[in-house]
């Protein structure tokens, strides 16, 4: 907001602020389904009904699909073609994202690939969504992908379902079938904790309930289209949590300047706040706040920031600086639940990095309960394989700063890296400060050598250390980079 149309604000009554700002923020939302499901075909047909293709596309779109479909209508899902070659080049996290706007609203779409291999890019695209729109094919009802979308979904804070029955077409509208599969829906959503659902008719490719009404072809249905419950969702609250800001860099251009920046995680800050440096525990005010080339009175979640203490404290990457009447949890041990996305799962008790925004460190994995995907249930378990759902106990090597994931979606969640393959092997979601490391072994006391490769296998082989695996932890390095380590010591 510039100066004069924040004066302008300041003048005019506050009897409304809330609309202000409601209409401003866009409404994120997932799309998820099964393969063939008609997802594509839907986005392909509320980007072409809401007019968000652009003229050229929409004249590819007609010459491309004329051949292609029997209805005489355009194959919406090649106006997806685009995000299809993004997939294929095997970007870690495949997500895409795509924007339309009606007179009320504007959204932004992830579409996410249906697969069960793709579980992780589902989780990736829920972790920042307002609402999950599921898409189900009315004639093949409710399948375990869905309850696993719908899992993921309610795991990842999401509250809002558009439970979308697909192809209704090929049904002949037929009423009572759309019934059953609310039905069964509902009572999963119930295992789930998660009420607010609206459920749909739709035929993504005919455009029935999604921008328009199906209501010629019927009758029965007097809800909401899709487009309309997009409307009237709400975007999430901002996280309930104070200020944060996990430091990315440490800027010192030059003796007289250090700032620390990063992307604020939650809440806001201005300059004089008391804010504590953690996990140390230091304690400053907020001097500056300085973006690009301006000198801010304020920031808020979402804003990159260079933030300038008023005294000399110990602040590196990793750290996190958040208000001092408002602080995150501290600990060894967390409780956490977490989705295992590789084929080797989740291996107990073995030491992986956890990262989190720009920290990364040593935890242990303690598997204790799996969700049972076909009932809903939790029981106990020992282990997690790929795609499945646990809850998970942490214990760190070191002091640990979280939010519950409830509280905070950016510093309460994380993904696990396997240190031998650096593959992700899970993305996790903070429950929980626990008081106790449950039997893990949480490092305090660990010694840890950076060594050459081959002076470290051969360390390794001696008995002494053999022995003594559980209290040294060997990291293999270049030589060049043990020879800057060792430099870094000496001088
Ligand atoms: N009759 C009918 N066919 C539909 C409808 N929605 C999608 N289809 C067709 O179903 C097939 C699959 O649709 P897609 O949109 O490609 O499905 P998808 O879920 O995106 O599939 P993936 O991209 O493989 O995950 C296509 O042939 C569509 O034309 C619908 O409402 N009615």
């Amino acid at each position: 907001m510039t100066a004069s149309a924040t004066a302008l604000a300041n003048e005019l009554p506050q009897a409304e602020p809330v609309f202000v700002g409601r209409d401003l923020r866009p409404l994120r939302l997932i799309t998820c389904g099964s393969v063939d499901d008609g997802k594509s075909t839907l986005i392909g047909r509320l980007l072409w009904d809401t007019k968000a293709v652009k003229e050229d596309q929409a004249a590819t779109l007609r010459r491309d699909s004329g051949k292609q479909n029997d209805l005489g209508l355009p194959d919406f899902a090649l106006l997806l073609d685009g995000l299809q070659a993004e997939r294929e080049q095997g970007i870690t996290i495949d997500v895409a994202y795509r924007y339309f706007a009606t007179d009320k609203r504007s959204f932004i779409v992830a579409d996410t690939p249906g697969h069960e291999q793709y579980t992780r890019n589902m989780a990736t695209g829920a972790s920042t969504a307002d609402l999950a729109v599921l898409l189900v094919d009315a004639r093949a009802g409710i399948l375990e992908q869905t309850r696993r979308h719908a899992t993921i979904a309610s795991l990842m804070g999401i509250k809002q379902f558009v439970l979308a029955v697909n192809k209704i077409d090929l049904t002949d509208y037929n009423k009572a079938g759309f019934d059953a599969i609310v039905h069964e829906f509902k009572e999963i959503a119930l295992t789930l904790g998660v009420r607010q659902i609206t459920a749909i008719p739709m035929s993504a490719l005919k455009g029935e309930n999604v921008v328009y009404s199906g209501r010629a072809s019927m009758p029965w249905y007097d809800g909401p289209t899709l487009v309309e419950t997009l409307e009237k969702a709400t975007v999430r609250s901002a996280q309930s949590t104070g200020f944060r800001l996990p430091v990315q860099r440490v800027s010192r251009p030059g003796e007289s300047f250090r700032g620390y920046q990063g992307t604020v995680a939650g809440g806001s800050v201005k300059p004089g706040d008391s804010v504590a440096i953690l996990p140390s525990g230091a304690v400053a005010n907020v001097k500056q706040i300085v973006t690009f080339d301006l000198v801010r009175n304020a920031a808020v979640a979402g804003d990159a920031i260079t933030l300038v203490l008023d005294r000399q404290v110990d602040v590196s990457r990793g750290d996190m600086i958040v208000a001092l009447d408002n602080e995150p949890q501290i600990g060894l041990a967390f409780d956490a639940q977490l989705v295992a996305l590789q084929p080797d799962g989740i291996v107990p008790n073995k030491r992986y990095w956890l990262k989190s925004g720009s920290r990364r460190q040593r935890v242990q994995v303690k598997p204790v309960q799996k969700l049972d995907l076909k009932n809903g249930k939790w029981g106990p378990t020992e282990d997690l394989p790929m795609n499945s759902i646990g809850k998970v106990h942490l214990a760190f090597d070191e002091k640990a700063v979280f939010d519950a994931y409830e509280q905070n979606r950016s510093t309460g969640a994380f993904i696990l890296i396997d240190p031998d393959t650096n593959n992700t092997v899970a993305g996790g979601m903070i429950t929980a400060k626990r008081s106790d490391v449950d039997g893990l072994n949480a490092g305090e006391g660990r010694v840890l050598l950076s060594l050459p490769a081959d002076l470290a296998d051969q360390l390794m082989a001696t008995e002494l250390l053999a022995s003594r695996r559980d209290e040294v932890e060997m990291r293999r390095v270049t030589t060049a980079a043990a020879r800057d380590l060792l430099d870094g010591i000496e001088g």
